[in-house]
């Protein structure tokens, strides 16, 4: 099994250009299901996820060039519904969480979708029920199929409603929404999710004669159109990567700038940094982060310790929190990080703890981490990467500790993350790819 053999202690100086989102990639590439004309994509970022999606929708019958290392052209002139009913779609569409989203689009164009149950993360409990009431709003008929453990979707013609989420799901509100806009009239979609990613999704489909206002709020209104044609269209910076790298420099020690990061779209991202005591400086549209020995977290106004939280957008992102805790690790001052979507996603701090960090989980949601201040710092030891942020935050631990770590299950990190050993050896850090 692959791994990463990391010799730490090592700072890291240079530039570093942040891949295409990950998260913007799953939603884009769904929605080229609905037109039969060719979609262009560019700023691809070459990782595991969407290899898997690009895979899944070529076994569908789509038509994919890869035109240039990051740009793709897809196709959906012939789609074979017929396969969504296969154990190999089932196997395919389990690999991934993103693949969920191509039943939205199934759902307007074709009339039938089918989501296999779906892979990601284990981070604990995710629901579907989002997108299953969205669906049946707009009309769909909805099935739980117990031999396939399938859910299965099929209508006679969406129809445009009034829809309130039950909660703002990314996937959820992208899924509803590449249905809606092939339906007969107007939807509301309230208490929609607006990330950035969404965002971008809503712009795209509008390129591509889809009729979507209210973007960036969390009401979106769609007037349904008869059909959609194609369009080109250009990832924005994977903000997660972004705030990955601005923990990495600061946990190691690093003089880095991280390039093009386009920083109208990062909302309070930088400012959780800061909030660690974290200096940057915005070059352009570059992030600048000088090597600092020390950084002190700042308290609240009335003293009370530090906490960082996740919330929907424009809250901070659930993922980024494994990385603002480990990038705690060495600050001066106390932190309490509050995950409240996901109720798995701290349990690696275990790891981080047998590596001499001192943090104190409270239970599933809540970890206090006590900054070290490089007065100790963290040992390299052998340790297993259990989802894509965390596997991150364990990286940069271990490029931060004395001696060698080895990191192991990091198809987990690659899932996210494209060419990240070499992407970092490049700015003098030491991760060899391994077999252990
Ligand atoms: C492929 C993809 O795009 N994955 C992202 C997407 O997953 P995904 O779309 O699957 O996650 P959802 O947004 O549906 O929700 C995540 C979890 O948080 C809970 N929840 C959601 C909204 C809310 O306001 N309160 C709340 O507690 C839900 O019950 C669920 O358990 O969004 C998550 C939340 O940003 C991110 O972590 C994932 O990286
Ligand atoms: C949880 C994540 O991904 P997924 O939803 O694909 O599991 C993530 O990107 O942090």
């Amino acid at each position: 099994m692959n791994a990463f053999e990391v010799t730490g202690s090592r700072k890291l100086k240079g530039e570093i250009h942040p891949q295409g989102a990950k998260n913007e990639a799953l939603q884009v590439i769904s929605a080229v299901l609905l037109t039969e004309e060719e979609v262009v994509i560019k700023n691809i970022p070459d990782i595991l996820d969407v290899s898997r999606l690009i895979t899944l929708l070529e076994a569908l019958g789509v038509k994919i060039k890869q035109l240039n290392k990051h740009t793709y052209s897809f196709k959906s002139e012939d789609v074979n519904t017929d396969f969504l009913y296969s154990e190999d779609f089932r196997k395919k569409g389990g690999a991934l969480r993103g693949s969920i989203m191509i039943a939205g689009p199934m759902l307007a164009r074709f009339k039938k979708a089918v989501i296999a149950k779906p892979g990601g993360d284990k981070i604990g409990r995710r629901g579907m029920d989002t997108h299953v009431d969205g669906f049946e709003k707009l009309g769909a008929h909805f099935t739980y199929n117990t031999h396939t453990f399938c859910l299965e979707f099929t209508t006679k013609a969406l129809k445009g409603n009034y829809i309130m989420l039950d909660e703002p799901s990314v996937t959820g509100t992208a899924n509803v929404l590449m249905a809606a806009v092939l339906a007969k009239g107007n939807t509301t979609i309230y208490n929609a999710a607006c990330e950035p990613y969404v965002q971008q999704l809503c712009k795209m489909l509008n390129r591509m004669g889809a009729k979507i206002s209210g973007i960036a709020s969390n009401m979106l209104e769609v007037e349904g159109v008869e059909g959609l044609h194609g369009t080109e269209h250009t990832l924005l910076p994977d903000m997660i990567e972004i705030g990955s790298f601005i923990g990495m420099a600061a946990l190691t020690q690093s003089d880095i700038t991280i390039k093009n990061v386009s920083l109208e779209n990062l909302g309070v991202i930088p400012d959780k940094f800061k909030r660690l005591g974290i200096e940057m400086e915005f070059r352009n549209d570059d992030i600048y982060i000088p090597e600092q020995k020390c950084y002190e977290i700042q308290p609240p106004l009335n003293g009370n310790i530090l906490t960082i939280y996740d919330h929907p957008w424009p809250g901070f992102t659930p993922d980024l929190l494994s990385i603002v805790l480990v990038t705690a690790i060495q600050a001066r001052g106390s932190v309490l990080i509050h995950q409240k979507m996901f109720e798995s996603r701290l349990f690696f701090t275990d790891t981080l703890i047998d590596m001499g960090a001192k943090i104190i989980l409270c239970d599933p949601h809540r970890a206090t981490v006590i900054g070290l201040e490089r007065e100790h710092h963290l040992k390299g030891i052998r340790m297993s990467s259990p989802d894509i942020r965390a596997g991150v935050a364990l990286l940069i631990a271990a490029m931060s500790a004395e001696g060698k770590s080895i990191i192991q299950n990091i198809e987990q990190i690659q899932r996210g993350y494209e060419n990240i050993e070499q992407r970092l050896n490049a700015l003098g850090a030491e991760i060899k790819l391994i077999n252990d």
